[in-house]
């Protein structure tokens, strides 16, 4: 059947595993932060007021302009003016507003001086009458008032160069020196020395293949004069291309530690910074130093962050994404035959990187690192339970076979959760049980405690007893694994296959049985209930994919003909941006969503049938459901076999083994309801 997995419980993703990260970079918040507080201490150091003259103040002071007056022992005084923009405040130089004088020396007091510009003032206004506000006058004993503003910016200064102190020179010295922002511009990737821990091929399980082709890559980081005295071209980049958390990191740290060389692990988007020209002199420093080093591996991940065509993109492309790729591009080819510097580069978005990247002397060589075999799983759980306790009766070659789909990353998390289990129940080794456990919990979720009424049990139970009627009763789809009304995840219940993996190839035939199945738990939902459920969301975004894929791909329409558009979904593997770009006219686009309407119809006038002429068996089944709540694919056989189970003949027969019974294979079907 179609990969493409469906809504409902997926297998959650383990995060990314990051180990060996020394933070020797000024981060960007700190560099904002910094400077900041230098322009505010600036600002107030060198915010003085104008100073005015004597004669010059007694005009201000008699025309009304003054809008606050604040006078600071016998001799100093500030001063606002009501109108900065005004022409009074222009023939001063105030126009920013603030101005201060020296008293001339008298006898006065202070108090004198605040009266007579109170007084002025007051005449003043009353001479224009505008209804302005009188002048606001404060005064301050001396000591104080010189005090106040010195500690306010000597405060501030402390807190500046007590902010340099611990907490930017401890970063600067980290990153071994350096101007401040040369700091920033220096490229963060994390060096991993060689020594004893590295990594090496024997960590990397399975991926025969890759291996091979990166031997090569290896022995010329050995021994670069070998393949130089021959002239002999050895590949500058290689492209690691695959799905997240198939161990392309894994492979090109190994590369680096097989030849024992240091390795520069840096991910495509730390170039990419706020300020444009910082992605592009990290690029510089990265390759300077990796020269330096040289024989050395730079690794960088996501390669795709960087490399995506230019001028594509949103808004056009952004200038900082370009100046960094073009920077990687001239980098790579300004490579001397003495450096000894190989780019490992990975991604899962091959079809959106510039071509610039993948030509010849650049990443030309790609190597693609696809999701395990089970004998890949096999090898990648031996890894991961290498130095964990196994009970005897534990058969890590059924698990694997039953765990279709799953990642190098998934598979290690499986192996930790089982783990994890085992300790919790205070077993000293690791049984079946325990994997089963984590494989559930893996791929379906976490099971959910909560009371869950009886109607809505038995709502799932016939939604779900729909499915997997359907799929017994529809000779060409893959046998039914389990059937369960245990909520997990953000599912009610759900019905498990297990599909035959090696099977890339689908008929018209296969795929409208498929989504009979699909929509075999709505159909339940329509006959028993008497309506449709918004818990087959799931199923129906599933269903409407392949049917759309039928049309738009496979050319199965037979009112669009043999055509394979571009566009369609959320393409699985082509993803968002291929699909906005699609390559049909409107009235096409009509024709399409009229065919996979009609697909999906037949689809589901089919299952409702085969529900309706059922409907013996869907009891049977829905009930057996409700007290057993989960049901394997034994059972299934068992309550369903008046006759035996119809052929399938998709099951390959020489490969009977292919889904062993009790296994639980990732191809979740139609959770929900
Ligand atoms: N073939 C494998 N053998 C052993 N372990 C593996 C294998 N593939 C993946 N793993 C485990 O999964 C972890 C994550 O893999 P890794 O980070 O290399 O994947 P990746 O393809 O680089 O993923 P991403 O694209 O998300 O960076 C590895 O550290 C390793 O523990
Ligand atoms: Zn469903």
């Amino acid at each position: 059947m179609a990969s493409a997995p469906n809504e409902g419980p997926t297998a959650p993703t383990p995060p990314a595993a990051k180990s060996g990260r020394s933070s020797s970079l000024l981060p960007g918040g700190w560099v904002a932060v910094t400077v900041i507080l230098g322009v505010v201490i600036l600002l107030l150091l060198f915010q003085n007021p104008t100073r005015i003259s004597v004669t010059a103040f007694e005009k201000i002071r008699d025309g009304g302009e003054i809008k606050a007056f604040k006078i600071i022992g016998q001799e100093r005084a500030y001063g606002e003016v009501r109108d900065p923009k005004g022409d009074v405040a222009k023939a001063n130089n105030l126009t920013g507003g603030l101005f201060s004088v020296l008293l001339p020396h008298t006898d006065n007091t202070y108090r004198d001086v605040a009266d007579v510009v109170k007084e002025a003032d007051r005449k003043a206004r009353a001479q224009k009458n505008d209804g302005a506000d009188p002048v606001v006058v404060s005064v301050e004993e001396e000591q104080l008032s010189y005090f106040g503003p010195l500690l306010w910016s000597t405060l501030l200064l402390a807190a500046f160069v007590g902010f340099v102190l611990f907490f930017i020179l401890p970063r600067i010295r980290e990153s071994n020196g350096g101007g401040f922002i040369n700091n920033y511009i220096r490229s963060p990737a994390r060096r991993y020395e060689k020594g004893k821990t590295r990594t090496t091929f024997e960590d990397v399980a399975g991926m025969d293949a890759a291996k091979r082709e990166l031997q090569e890559v290896v022995d010329f980081l050995r021994n670069p004069d070998k393949f130089t005295r021959l002239g002999a071209q050895v590949p500058k980049g290689v492209l690691l291309v695959g799905p997240p958390g198939t161990g392309k990191t894994l492979l090109a740290k190994a590369v680096a530690g097989e030849a024992n060389v240091p390795f520069y692990n840096i991910n495509g988007s730390e170039f990419i910074q706020m300020f444009v020209g910082v992605g592009a002199s990290r690029v510089r420093d990265l390759f300077k130093t990796a020269k330096e080093h040289s024989p050395c591996v730079i690794f960088i991940d996501e390669i795709d962050a960087v490399g995506r065509m230019r001028g594509a993109g949103v808004g056009g492309g952004s200038d900082e994404r370009e100046q960094t790729l073009n920077q990687i591009l001239s980098e790579m080819d300004g490579f001397q035959p003495s450096e000894t510097v190989i780019v490992l580069a990975a991604t899962n978005r091959p079809d959106v990187l510039d071509s610039a990247l993948l030509r010849p002397g650049r990443f030309d060589r790609h190597i693609t690192v696809a999701r395990p075999t089970w004998q890949g799983r096999l090898a990648i759980l031996k890894v991961h339970t290498r130095n964990k306790p196994l009970a005897d009766t534990l058969d890590l070659e059924r698990i694997a076979r039953g765990m279709i789909g799953m990642s190098g990353a998934e598979l290690r998390n499986l192996c930790n959760e089982a783990a994890l289990i085992a300790t919790r129940e205070g077993k000293n080794k690791i049984d079946q049980g325990d994997f089963d456990q984590a494989s559930d919990r893996v791929r379906l979720g976490a099971k959910r405690e909560e009371a869950y009424g009886e109607e809505e049990k038995r709502r799932t139970a016939y939604h779900e007893a729909g499915h997997a009627l359907c799929a017994w009763l529809e000779p060409k789809t893959d046998p039914i694994e389990r059937v369960s009304i245990v909520p997990r995840g953000r599912a009610g219940g759900f019905t498990l296959f297990s599909p035959d993996e090696d099977r890339i190839d689908h008929s018209y035939t296969e795929l409208l049985a498929e989504l009979v199945v699909a929509i075999g738990g709505r159909a339940a939902d329509r006959l028993v209930f008497g309506e449709p459920m918004s818990g087959a969301i799931g199923d129906l975004k599933h269903g409407t994919k392949i049917a759309r894929m039928m049309v738009t791909q496979f050319g199965m329409s037979e009112k669009l003909g043999p055509v394979s558009y571009r566009a369609g979904e959320d393409h699985p593997f082509l993803g968002k941006e291929m699909a906005e770009s699609r390559d049909f006219s409107e009235g096409t686009a009509r024709i399409i969503d009229e065919e996979v309407q009609r697909i999906l119809s037949e689809a589901e006038t089919r299952a409702y049938g085969l529900l309706q002429n059922n409907r013996e068996d869907l009891d049977r089944l829905a009930n057996a459901l409700l007290q057993q709540e989960e049901l394997d694919r034994e059972a299934v056989d068992k309550l369903l076999r008046k006759s035996p189970a119809p052929e399938k003949n998709d099951q390959p027969s020489e490969q009977p083994e292919a889904a062993p019974q009790g296994t639980i294979n990732p191809k979740l079907a139609f959770g929900g309801a």
